[in-house]
């Protein structure tokens, strides 16, 4: 066997309960890792489209365009007979190819894998995967929170009262089920916490109408945005001069021909939520930040549900482009396994050890 090599283990891990993909719902995720061997040491990334089946069967729709087979034969092909001699090759290589990778997952796992090469970033470092609870920004960022089916307010009252004290922001899924339901939520929430401010995401669930007299109920200065407010994002800024809440985009900016508005401010255009799992290379992300930025627009990195290894990577890569800015990766709890990193609660996937647990497991090497 050579000292320099590539292996691409599939994972398949269950969740205990299903995590929300936009109106869809999933009971596991899917996806690959990729490590690369230089001789000198192992790093590893996560390559997790989000796209094959929900729980029901239906294909995931509106996030990935590409399916994890096209990624696999993708990486099959452009991974076969790379051998750099140094680190730095290796870092180059694999920045190059991330760079023309068709595929937005496989351009953001090669360049994370580059980024590590090149100490750009550091992944596995018990830094970045486990900070104390009083850090201003803590691995997992801002807390999510959503009804599950037949959920009781009950246990949303027990989570948030059981939220660190230092909590600002928490996210509530909204737009899903009835007005009054999730009034209530939201009621109850801040209840608990009258200091919280809110980053709702309807995910695109309020025809124009129907957002206006939501979003008329809530208590606007407890508001920090609401995500995707409209079926039509063009009614955005008719919401945001109805109502006077700001609204981010998350969704829009997978389509190719998203464009920046002249005048994000006057429409109400507070922030982009920034899925790199969905979006591409490091590089490309990072430019897509700074224009952002440059026209006064905040960045907020979130997760596309990726397992404990992607969230640690988004969190290092976060932590250096988006310092004020608290991620949204609390998308872990539901994770019957971690994989690669630990988190410290659970069983940890690993191809030393990749079973078995009920549901998940680390494939063997596809290369
Ligand atoms: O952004 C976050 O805080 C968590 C991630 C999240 O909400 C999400 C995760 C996967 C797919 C869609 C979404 C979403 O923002 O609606
Ligand atoms: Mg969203």
């Amino acid at each position: 066997m050579s000292d320099s090599s590539f292996a691409l283990y599939p994972y398949r891990i269950a969740l205990s309960r299903p995590l929300p993909v936009g109106k869809q719902r999933i009971m596991h995720r899917s996806g690959l890792v990729i490590e690369v061997r230089t001789g000198e040491r192992s790093v590893f990334a996560e390559i997790a489209p989000l796209s094959g089946p929900d729980m029901d069967g239906a294909p995931i729709l509106g996030f990935s365009s590409e399916s994890l087979d096209e990624c696999i034969q993708t990486l099959k092909s452009s991974l076969a007979g790379i051998s750099p001699a140094t680190e730095a090759e290796w870092g180059a290589r694999l920045e190059t190819l991330a760079d023309s990778a068709p595929e937005a997952s496989v351009a953001w796992g090669l360049g994370i894998l580059a980024a590590q090469l090149n100490e750009q970033l550091c992944v596995l470092s018990p830094d970045s995967a486990q900070q104390p609870d009083d850090s201003a920004h803590p691995m997992l960022g801002i807390p999510l929170i959503y009804l599950a089916q037949d959920e009781p307010l009950e246990s949303i009252r027990k989570r948030v009262k059981a939220l660190p004290d230092h909590t600002r922001f928490v996210k509530v899924k909204v737009g899903q089920t009835s007005m009054e339901t999730e009034l209530n939520l939201i009621h109850a929430i801040l209840a608990e916490r009258p200091q919280l401010k809110l980053r709702l995401d309807a995910n695109q669930g309020f025809e124009l109408e129907d957002a206006i007299d939501f979003c008329a109920c809530l208590p606007r200065g407890a508001i920090d945005y609401i995500e995707e407010p409209c079926r039509n994002p063009a009614d955005n800024p008719a919401l945001f001069r109805a109502v006077g809440i700001s609204y981010a985009l998350d969704e829009s900016l997978i389509l190719s021909d998203f464009h920046f508005p002249d005048d994000p401010q006057s429409q109400g255009l507070r922030a982009l939520v920034l899925k790199p799992m969905l979006l591409g290379s490091p590089a490309r992300v990072q430019a897509f930040i700074e224009e952002a930025h440059s026209r006064g627009i905040r960045c907020v990195i979130s997760s596309a549900l990726e397992s404990s290894l992607g969230i640690a990577a988004l969190a290092a890569f976060a932590k250096q482009v988006t310092p004020d800015e608290a991620p949204g990766l609390d998308t872990l709890f539901p994770f019957e396994a971690d994989c690669i990193v630990s988190q410290g609660q659970k069983r940890c996937l690993t191809p030393d050890a990749p079973g078995p647990v009920l549901g998940c497991e680390l494939g063997a090497s596809l290369l």
